[in-house]
């Protein structure tokens, strides 16, 4: 080393010291924080591009919902959650990491219009950090989070949940083989086919397989509880706080519907959005990997319906506990509760 010659740079310089640093390893330097691409690429996944946010000022993203994002009729409850805390995570030192979350949905949110998040810094610790994040559209705040983030700490460690055995999602139909299966299945009525057959088939960005096999429909009751796969369709950057996003995101897609099961009937027509979300992140994982979503709703009364859920990696990991209170009602006709009113 003494006698070669490198390229290097000269990264603290006083009148004593003077560090070089080889160019070879000028990446060291680079920030660790959350995915930091300042352009949404073609590369990168849909469930990703999603989540992308553009810096308006210091504290303040604005985010869009993309035409291909699942929308739901309004702004979907999930890219609430990840796009704020997307950005609660870009205002956080990237060593420490999201490790709680509590949302209130507020407004039905309008997918025509921008979104801007505004970070409240409620405190910096040595080891925790809180944000409140408020997602404003029209000038009203339709969404509120509030997250906790924390460094890296060793500690007492036990899982007592246990993953329950289910398929391998190799084993299991994808959403599209599952869609496809349903229009021709002769044990379902022909309407419901019919149905299935005529709506627009969009894509999500999370590929999503469920455990058991079942020829319920949204018309039929079946237990309030449900088992499925999921994972982020393409491959993810190598940032953490990403993968929570993403899983966040996830988890308010088929959530609430849970709750629904025992009283679906025929000629049904509900009117169910979000009210509350709340995770907990146990442990680390990729969301670009299976993930297996437990979910149970142990009540439903008073117009409420409450869901509980847990997140298992394949290999019995507990990575996130998560509950959820939503509005379930019988909609009236026509069905006018999810209309945005900025
Ligand atoms: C289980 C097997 C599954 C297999 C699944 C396979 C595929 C799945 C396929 C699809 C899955 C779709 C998954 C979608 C999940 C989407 C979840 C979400 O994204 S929800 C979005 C996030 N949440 C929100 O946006 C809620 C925002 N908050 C609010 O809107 C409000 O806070 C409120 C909760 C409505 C409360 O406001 P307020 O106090 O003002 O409430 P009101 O009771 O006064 O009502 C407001 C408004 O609504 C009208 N309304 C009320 N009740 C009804 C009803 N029963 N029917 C129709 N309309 C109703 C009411 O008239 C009021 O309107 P107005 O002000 O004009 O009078």
């Amino acid at each position: 080393m003494a006698s070669s010659t490198q390229p290097a740079d000269v990264i603290a310089l006083s009148k004593l010291t003077c560090l070089l640093l080889p160019k070879e390893h000028t990446n060291l330097l680079e920030s660790k924080s959350i995915w930091s691409a300042d352009e949404t690429h073609e590369k990168f996944s849909l469930a990703e591009r999603i989540l992308h946010l553009d810096p308006v000022e210091v504290n303040i993203f604005q985010g869009i919902t993309l035409p291909d994002a699942p929308k739901f009729g309004k702004v979907f409850g999930g890219q609430f959650i990840g796009q704020a805390l997307a950005a609660a995570s870009k205002t956080v030192d990237c060593l420490k990491i999201v490790h709680s979350l509590h949302a209130y949905f507020l407004l039905i949110g309008d997918f025509n219009m921008p979104i801007t998040y505004q970070v409240h810094r409620v405190r910096d610790g040595k080891s925790f950090a809180t944000r409140r994040v408020e997602a404003i559209q029209n000038g009203n705040v339709v969404f509120t989070l509030l997250a906790s983030f924390q460094k890296e700490e060793g500690g007492f460690n036990h899982q007592v949940a246990e993953m329950p055995s289910v398929p391998n999602p190799e084993e299991l139909l994808s959403m599209e083989e599952l869609r496809e299966r349903r229009i021709i299945d002769p044990r379902l009525p022909r309407t419901y086919r019919n149905k299935v057959a005529s709506r627009e088939y969009v894509p999500w960005p999370i590929e999503i397989r469920f455990c058991e096999h079942n020829t319920s429909t949204n018309q039929t009751k079946s237990p309030p509880s449900l088992r499925y796969w999921f994972r982020a369709k393409g491959k993810l950057s190598d940032d953490q706080a990403l993968h929570r996003c993403v899983a966040a995101y996830t988890s308010d897609l088929i959530f609430l519907q849970v709750s629904l099961n025992p009283h679906r009937e025929k000629g049904l027509k509900s009117a169910s959005v979000s009210l509350d979300h709340s995770m907990w992140f146990h442990r680390p994982f990729r969301a670009d990997d299976w993930v297996l979503y437990v979910i149970n709703s142990p009540s439903a009364h008073g117009a409420r319906g409450f869901v509980s859920g847990q997140m298992f990696t394949r290999n019995g990991e507990l990575i996130v506990s998560l509950t959820q209170e939503g509005l379930l009602r019988r909609a009236r006709s026509p069905v006018s509760a999810a209309k945005p009113k900025l």
